[in-house]
């Protein structure tokens, strides 16, 4: 199994350019669910969980056209299978997107359930609750949720909490209801935003876009469009962290700041100087970072999916800081492989208190999630030696040419067969 060794080699200089994001790519590849005609996405990242969904799709009869590099072409017209085997399923959570567009436009489908992850339980109530509301009929049988309906009605849905991929399966389904549908308490991440604004140019009537009320008249047909997939707010807060952590000066092109004010603040208070245009950022660094205080809430607040970046950051700034973790349960899997790299975080329930280091030193360390991953990669620039971050697949999940990325603006970081 592959893994990456890195190497602390000093501050970071030079320009990164941002992929398509990962949380926007796979439901817009799922929005191909609702139309008989082709959709043509550009900018998509190449990550494992992009080929997951791929095969998904192509097992369910579409037809899927991809250049391999960052464009695909999805088609639909032919699809003879409406069921998300838990083979695929398990190895992607974001597989239970195909359940909303597949019911709303086929009248049946069968999806695995998803069950928990490293990072906690993740039910999705949430969606069939949502479902059920717009009539479908729902039962669990083999660990599967297979839903029907002949034609999916609109409905008023609150939602109990803030949830991205419910609210993006009952988008999709609303779309070719019959009648409004209204959904409360909408997640308004910049992917549901994206998603959205795709659904639009496929012809779907959708009110309240990047609010938490979305109203959605149904219309009986989406055709084809050509979307490009929003840049990735999380890989490029991740870069900014590690040049944060590392010192030096780095602009990171194709990004889209304005999704990630809360990111940028936090790196502001933490010493950075940050200056953004409308696709571009730039960070400069010439000091140790100051620890900052975190906690993760829906939506323009601070994203969970952030959380562990900056805890690396912490682990090795002035002072201490505070990180809560209010989204997921168990989100502090990277904690104890930081401390084995020296760092002084001690975590209990949902609250952990960083207090920096003056250096961490190189380990072999291994996390079990995505952006846990991460944080051990951009803790060994910094770290004294060599770091070895086994596993690596999880990175591989969300992150594009990772050690390529870091390895241009300076980082000494490669893949081991
Ligand atoms: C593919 C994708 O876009 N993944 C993102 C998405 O995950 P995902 O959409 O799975 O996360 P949610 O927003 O749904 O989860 C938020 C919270 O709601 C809970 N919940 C959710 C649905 C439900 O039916 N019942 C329920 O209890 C979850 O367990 C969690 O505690 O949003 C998360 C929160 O920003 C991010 O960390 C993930 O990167
Ligand atoms: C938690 C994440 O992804 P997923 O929802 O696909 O597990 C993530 O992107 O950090």
């Amino acid at each position: 199994m592959d893994k990456l060794k890195i190497t602390g080699n000093g501050p970071l200089n030079g320009e990164i350019t941002v992929s398509g994001a990962k949380n926007a790519a796979l439901p817009l590849m799922c929005a191909a669910l609702l139309t008989k005609d082709t959709l043509r996405l550009t900018n998509v990242p190449m990550l494992r969980d992009v080929k997951t969904t791929q095969k998904l799709l192509q097992g369910m009869g579409a037809r899927v056209l991809t250049d391999n590099v960052h464009e695909f072409e999805i088609n639909c017209g032919s699809l003879n299978n409406t069921c998300a085997p838990y083979e695929l399923v398990k190895t992607m959570r974001a597989s239970i997107l195909v359940l909303g567009p597949t019911l709303a436009h086929f009248g049946e489908a069968q999806v695995s359930l998803p069950g928990g992850c490293a990072i906690g339980s993740r039910p999705v109530d949430q969606h069939l609750k949502g479902l059920e509301a717009m009539g479908a009929e729902i039962v669990i049988e083999h660990g599967y949720v297979k839903a029907r309906a002949k034609r999916l009605k609109g409905a008023h849905i609150v939602m109990d909490m803030v949830t991205v991929t419910g609210t993006e399966n009952l988008l999709m389904a609303a779309v070719l209801a019959d009648g409004t549908t209204v959904l409360e308490n909408a997640a308004m991440e910049p992917e549901v935003t994206d998603l959205a604004d795709c659904l639009v140019k496929m012809g779907a009537r959708i009110q309240g876009i990047g609010t938490p009320t979305l109203t959605i008249e149904g219309v009986e047909r989406l055709s084809g469009t050509t979307h490009a997939v929003v840049p990735d707010r999380i890989e490029a807060g991740t870069f900014l962290c590690a040049v944060a952590m590392a010192g030096g000066k780095v602009v990171l092109r194709r990004a889209a700041p304005k999704t990630m004010q809360a990111v940028l603040d936090k790196l502001s208070e933490a010493g950075a100087i940050i200056e953004a245009g409308d696709d571009w950022i730039a960070i400069d660094m010439q000091q140790r970072p100051r620890a900052v205080d975190i906690r993760t809430l829906p939506y323009p607040a601070f994203p969970t999916d952030m959380q562990a970046q900056f805890m690396a950051m912490n682990a090795i700034a002035e002072g201490s800081g505070k990180v809560v973790e209010t989204i997921f349960e168990n989100r502090f899997m990277h904690v104890p492989e930081l401390n084995r790299m020296g760092a002084n975080i001690s975590a209990e329930g949902n609250t952990a208190i960083v207090k920096g280091v003056a250096k961490l030193s190189g380990a072999t360390v291994m996390a079990t999630d995505l952006r846990a991953s991460a944080s051990l990669v951009i803790a060994g620039l910094v770290a004294d030696g060599d770091t070895i971050v086994e596993r690596i697949y999880h990175l591989d999940r969300g992150y594009e040419n990772i050690e390529q990325k870091l390895g241009g603006v300076g980082a000494k970081i490669e893949r081991i067969a």
